[in-house]
């Protein structure tokens, strides 16, 4: 059995892993919602989201995680995503 302060730095290794692919993922999202500004699409797309839960459960079950757990994850992520969008509709042009 590994040590705690060993068992502490795998998780602060992949807690520096997720952040660094967060950002990227809000950079991503970032474009996507001033594309949706500029065409006048929607913040939230319900069928893309269907489609999104659907493979991150499939990822989930392959990778041992709680399929719970990624969509209340993603849930969060996807919701702090649509208010970056509505906020970005609002912005005075
Ligand atoms: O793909 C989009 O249309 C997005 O706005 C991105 C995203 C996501 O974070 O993956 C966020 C909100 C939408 O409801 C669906 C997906």
């Amino acid at each position: 059995m590994a040590d705690l302060a060993e068992l502490r730095a795998n998780i602060d290794e992949i807690d520096r892993q997720m952040i660094t692919l967060l950002a990227e993922r809000f950079k991503y999202t970032e474009e996507v919602g001033i594309y949706k500004d500029q065409h006048g699409l929607s913040a939230q797309d319900p069928s893309r989201e269907a489609q999104q839960f659907q493979k991150l459960a499939l990822y989930a079950e392959q990778s041992g995680l709680n399929p719970r757990y990624a969509e209340q994850i993603y849930r969060h992520i996807m919701d702090l995503v649509i208010s970056r969008h509505q906020e970005l509709k609002t912005v005075q042009k």
